[in-house]
């Protein structure tokens, strides 16, 4: 197993991958993404997720929630479509005869923040990886269930297209099966975690917390290497509940932006630190949420989209 670190994640690095928009750009040239989030009481993990797509560039969102959340999703982000998950499923599957219009698939998914992990939420996890070939964002409840599902692990390792999970050390401990001892706050254990969880499931990891690392592969001369980078953007006030979750929604819409998934997942982190240290600025590192993150995703990236 390799733990040494490639480098770290540069804003010079990011200013490759995010670029001003070409005049002539339309909606359907950035991305259509699902978001597959929430249940009942956890109204919020939804909407963080899918504003931070909506903030992050994508064309069009679609947020898979069940029914009782619309509402509050409708109000805090109208640009948003809120469907049920027979609906996303149908897209899923190619069929788009009851929406209306066009609908060419979508060019990325996430599924997992806040939906629970009872039988529902892990036979839909089951079908999306079955019917969606396409780059999948996993978090939250849906390492959660792959972590206590054989099953769910080999279709994980069997999938056709890409894929990034993005654990905190708790959800990484569940998905290794490890005894939860140690100090998973110490560099070379995270290195470990990172680097085993990508070599056991064949994914890009985000490894989350203080120096976030990133761990997946990379083609130099047409043979994938194993890569792993640090995160330098940041800071402790991101320690509250949904900060997560908006880091899903812009590694969602990275890669529905067709940035492929570790380059997504390095400039992910970047700009979500980025926008969480913009926060803090502001408001300090107390008093900060996770909805001033998201809030702060746009001057997080403005510089990048300036010609
Ligand atoms: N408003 C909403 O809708 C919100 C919805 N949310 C949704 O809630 C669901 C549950 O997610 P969650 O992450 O809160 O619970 P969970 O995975 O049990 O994590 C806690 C456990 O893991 C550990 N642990 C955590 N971090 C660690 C670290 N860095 N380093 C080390 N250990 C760490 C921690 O251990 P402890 O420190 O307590 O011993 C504890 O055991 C999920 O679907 C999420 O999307 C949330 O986003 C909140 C807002
Ligand atoms: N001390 C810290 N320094 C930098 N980033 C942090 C720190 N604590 C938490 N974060 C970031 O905040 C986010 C927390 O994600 P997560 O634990 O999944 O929260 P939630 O599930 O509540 O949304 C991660 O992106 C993590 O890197
Ligand atoms: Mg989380």
């Amino acid at each position: 197993m390799i733990t040494n670190i490639t480098g770290t994640i540069t804003e010079e690095y990011v200013r490759r991958v995010i670029r001003p928009r070409p005049r002539d750009m339309h909606k359907g040239d950035c991305g259509h993404v699902l978001v597959i989030a929430g249940s009942a009481g956890m109204t919020g993990a939804a909407w963080l997720a899918a504003g931070a797509c909506l903030r992050t560039g994508s064309g069009l969102v679609y947020v898979c929630t069940p029914k009782a959340n619309f509402s509050v999703i409708q109000t805090l982000a109208p640009e948003a479509i809120c469907i049920e998950w027979d609906e996303a499923l149908r897209l899923l599957s190619g069929d788009n005869t009851n929406t209306g219009r066009h609908f060419s698939g979508y060019d990325a998914v996430a599924f997992g923040p806040g939906v629970g992990t009872g039988m529902q939420s892990k036979r839909r996890l089951k079908a999306l990886l079955m019917t969606y070939g396409g780059p999948l964002v996993l978090d939250a409840d849906g390492l959660n269930l792959i972590a206590g599902d054989d099953e769910l692990k080999e279709m994980v390792r069997s999938y056709p297209g890409e894929i990034v999970m993005t654990p905190h050390a708790g959800e990484a401990v569940r998905l290794l099966q490890i005894r939860e001892t140690g100090d998973w706050k110490e560099t070379e254990t995270r290195r470990r975690m990172a680097s085993y969880l990508e070599e056991t499931y064949g994914v890009t990891v985000v490894l989350k917390g203080a120096g976030t690392l990133v761990a997946g592969r990379e083609t130099e001369d047409g043979v994938p290497r194993f890569v792993m980078y640090e995160n330098t953007t940041g800071n402790p006030g991101m320690a509250a509940a949904g900060s997560g979750d908006v880091l899903t929604g812009v590694i969602t819409s990275l890669a529905g932006q067709g940035i492929p998934v570790t380059d997504a997942a390095k400039t992910g982190v970047w700009i979500h630190g980025r926008a969480g240290d913009l926060a803090a600025a502001d408001l300090g590192e107390y008093g900060m949420i996770a909805g001033d993150i998201l809030r702060k995703l746009p001057a997080a990236l403005k510089p990048f989209g300036e010609r």
